[in-house]
C-alpha cells in the first residue's frame, strides 16, 4: 500500500518554548511504514494558509499545525473547501483548540494520534466571512487578544497580567444581538461565539460547546461588579461559567450582533479589524481533523 503524506507546518514564533526538538521527535515517532511528511516552517504570519493550500492541492491526507490556536486559525484557511484533515502538535501558549479536542499536550503522544490515523468531522465557524475553528468574540476578550498580539512576551504570566489590568480597565458597551429570531439588547463585558469549549489555558468560556453539533455556544458575560471578576475566572477554570447570575448562554447557527464604534473582534486568539456588525454564521461539519 502507497503510504500518506503528511505536512508538519511549524510555528516558530509560538508558544513560550522554542521547536528544536520537535523535528527530532516527529523523525522518532511517525510511522515510516505509514507515512512519509515533510516539515516546513513558516515565514510570517499567515503563511500556514498558504502552506495549507499548497499542501492540500499536492492530495496530502494531513497538514499538521506546530503551534497554538493562530497557527491553527492559518492552516484551516488553507484547508477549508479541501479534503485534507487538520492535525495538531500544540506548542502554542494557549492551546485552546488541541486542549478543547483533548490532544495531549506532549509532542510525543499527540504525535502517536497521528499514527493512530482517527479523523472526524468537526464544525467550524465565520465571522464576517473570516473562518474560525475554537471561538470569536467581542468586547474584552477582543481587547485582551489585541494587547496579547502586541506584546513580545508569551505564556500563562503576562496573559493572567493583561487579563487582570484590562478587567478593571474596560468600560461595558451596549450590544444589540440579533439572535434566534429576536432582538436583544444587553449591557455586557463580552460576547463569544464559541465552537469549542475553551479559549487556551484551560479556560472554559462555554464548557459544553460540542463541535459536531452544528450549533454555537453564544455566551455573553453581563456587566458585573469588577470585584467579582475573580470569581468569574475562576468559575471558567472549574467549568462552572454558565451557573453565574451575569452569564447568558444561547445556542445557534447564525448571530449577528453589533456596537456604536466597534473596532476588533478576535477569531481564534487573533485581533482581527470589523466594522459596527459581525455575522457569525456556522459550517456544519465540514473540517476533518485527527482526534483521540
Ligand atoms: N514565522 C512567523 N513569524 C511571525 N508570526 C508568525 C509566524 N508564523 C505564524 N505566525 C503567527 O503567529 C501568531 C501566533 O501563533 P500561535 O497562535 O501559534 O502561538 P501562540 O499565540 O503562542 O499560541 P496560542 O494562540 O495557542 O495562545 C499566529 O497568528 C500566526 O499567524
Amino acid at each position: 500500500m502507497s503510504r500518506r503524506k503528511l505536512v508538519f507546518i511549524v510555528n516558530p514564533r509560538s508558544g513560550v518554548e522554542r521547536n528544536k526538538q520537535v523535528q527530532q521527535a516527529i523523525d522518532q515517532i511517525i510511522d515510516k511504514d505509514l507515512y512519509e511528511y515533510e516539515i516546513l516552517h513558516t515565514q510570517r504570519a499567515g503563511h500556514g494558509e498558504d502552506l495549507a493550500r499548497e499542501a492540500a492541492a499536492n492530495g496530502v491526507f494531513a497538514v499538521v499545525a506546530v503551534g497554538g490556536d493562530g497557527s491553527v486559525n492559518d492552516i484551516i484557511r488553507g484547508l477549508y473547501g479541501t479534503g485534507t484533515a487538520l492535525a495538531i502538535i500544540p506548542k502554542g501558549s494557549g492551546n485552546g483548540l488541541a486542549r478543547a479536542l483533548q490532544i495531549p499536550m506532549k509532542v510525543e503522544k499527540a504525535l502517536q494520534l497521528i499514527n493512530r490515523g482517527k479523523t472526524e468531522m468537526i464544525d467550524i465557524g465565520k465571522a464576517n466571512g473570516k473562518i474560525f475553528a475554537s471561538n470569536a468574540g467581542l468586547g474584552y476578550d477582543a481587547l485582551i487578544c489585541k494587547k496579547f498580539a502586541n506584546s513580545n512576551r508569551r505564556g500563562l504570566a503576562i496573559y493572567s497580567w493583561l487579563v487582570t489590568k484590562y478587567m478593571w480597565l474596560y468600560r461595558d458597551r451596549s450590544w444589540t444581538i440579533r439572535v434566534n429570531g429576536e432582538e436583544l439588547k444587553r449591557k455586557a463585558f463580552l460576547i463569544n461565539v464559541a465552537n469549542g469549549t475553551q479559549m487556551g489555558y484551560n479556560f472554559k468560556i462555554a464548557p459544553d460547546a460540542d463541535w459536531t453539533d452544528g450549533l454555537f455556544d453564544l455566551v455573553i458575560i453581563r456587566k458585573f461588579p469588577k470585584i467579582l471578576g475573580g470569581l468569574l475566572a475562576y468559575r471558567m477554570f472549574d467549568g462552572s461559567l454558565l451557573n453565574s447570575r451575569f452569564v447568558e448562554r444561547i445556542r445557534t447557527d447564525r448571530v449577528e450582533v453589533s456596537a456604536p464604534d466597534l473596532k476588533w473582534m478576535q477569531t481564534d486568539g487573533d485581533p482581527v479589524s470589523c466594522a459596527e456588525t459581525v455575522v457569525f454564521e456556522m459550517l456544519k461539519g465540514v473540517q476533518k481533523v485527527i482526534i483521540p
